[in-house]
């Protein structure tokens, strides 16, 4: 936006989202750089996690890690960043040993008043925007660049937790006994979000993801009552509406696209585990999604963005990703 940028060569990605024509899927896949790549394993030997996000070099060079590898496969980047970094930029110490930790969750609203009251994001998230607009120079064009930022309740879900958690039963309790300081919290998260994302479209993101993984753990009335709604106000103050909706391998594309209220571009939703599965299961797995897929489009779906239906994980072989890259470019012409 700001910045002189090069031409884009490759908009798939951007024609996919917008529902326009395409020739085949575009395809990227979650985490795609990470540990599965040992160029990544070398930079992360001797930098730790958060180190990469905040150094604009290192986030620049892992985020082009797979689109150097997968050179004409792969039609997409993501900024190398963390769904966290808002719960650092409201006050909150996060480590990631392995996964990550925080060092004093909240545990009652009482907490809530440790957070810093105001958040500038240039201020506690400028190192994003500096790795964004350094990425998009040195891509030259080649893919567009993603941004992104957790969801209010996946945020909230990891500030309570204090970590991956199996039940959440921490911060379901929140909504269940504190109903109204959720709600101001989450409302807070949301404000944070909004500025994030529009400071990430200023300094040159092409797309946008906003992540929920949390969502599927609230029964439809309480998503409804708590997420939705952050999500609708980041959607409408960030300016643009959900061009796209990303699946997980538990739904069927024809079902959704049957109760979908909006006609939305849909991405996923290969199960990462069947990347594990040897060359014959990829391919023909990846077959059958370019199926369902294509004939979920013959409903009311404007577009399809071919990905995992949830982060890649270390113990993938990246030849193997190579081949299900090959495979969505081969079975899902004729969209
Ligand atoms: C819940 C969530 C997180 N982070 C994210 C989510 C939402 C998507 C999802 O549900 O997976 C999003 C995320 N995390 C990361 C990215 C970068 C872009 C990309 O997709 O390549 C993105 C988009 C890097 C990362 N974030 C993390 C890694 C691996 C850690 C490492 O390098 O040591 C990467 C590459 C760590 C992380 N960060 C988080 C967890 C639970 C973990 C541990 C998971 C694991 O061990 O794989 C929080």
């Amino acid at each position: 936006m700001n910045d002189d940028f090069p031409p884009l060569r490759n908009d798939l990605l951007l024609r996919a989202a917008r529902g326009e024509h395409i020739d085949r899927a575009p395809v990227w896949v979650m985490r795609q750089a990470g540990r599965y790549l040992p160029e990544f394993r070398k930079v992360r030997e001797d930098h730790e996690f958060f180190e990469v996000c905040r150094t604009p070099e290192l986030a620049t060079e892992v985020t082009l890690q797979p689109i150097r590898r997968y050179t004409g496969l792969v039609d997409a980047a993501i900024i190398f960043c963390d769904i966290l970094v808002i719960p650092q930029a409201l006050g909150m110490e996060v480590l990631m040993n392995p996964g990550p930790t925080f060092t004093s969750p909240l545990e009652t609203p009482a907490d809530v008043a440790k957070l810093s009251e105001k958040v500038d994001v240039d201020e506690e998230l400028g190192y994003v925007f500096e790795a964004l607009r350094m990425t998009r120079q040195k891509l030259e064009g080649q893919v567009p660049l993603i941004g992104f930022c957790g969801a209010p309740w996946t945020l909230m879900a990891y500030m309570i937790e204090g970590g991956a958690s199996k039940t959440l039963q921490k911060s379901k309790t929140w909504l269940f006994k504190y109903p109204e300081e959720s709600r101001a919290l989450l409302k807070r998260i949301s404000g944070i979000c909004v500025d994030f994302l529009v400071g990430q479209v200023k300094a040159g993101a092409q797309l946008l993801q906003v992540f929920d993984s949390n969502a599927g753990d609230l029964s439809p009335h309480d998503f409804e009552t708590f997420s939705a709604p952050t999500l609708r106000q980041i959607s409408a103050a960030a300016r643009c509406g959900y061009d796209t909706v990303g699946l997980d391998w538990t739904e069927d594309p024809r079902d959704v696209v049957a109760t979908l209220d909006v006609d939305a571009c849909l991405q996923g939703n290969l199960d990462p585990v069947v990347l594990y599965g040897g060359r014959d299961a990829i391919e023909r797995e990846v077959k059958r999604m370019c199926e369902a897929f294509r004939s979920a489009r013959g409903g009311v779906t404007r577009g399809w963005i071919a990905n995992l239906g949830h982060g890649i994980t270390p113990g993938v072989d990246p030849e193997d990703l190579r081949w299900f890259f090959e495979c969505v470019h081969k079975y899902s012409t004729n969209l």
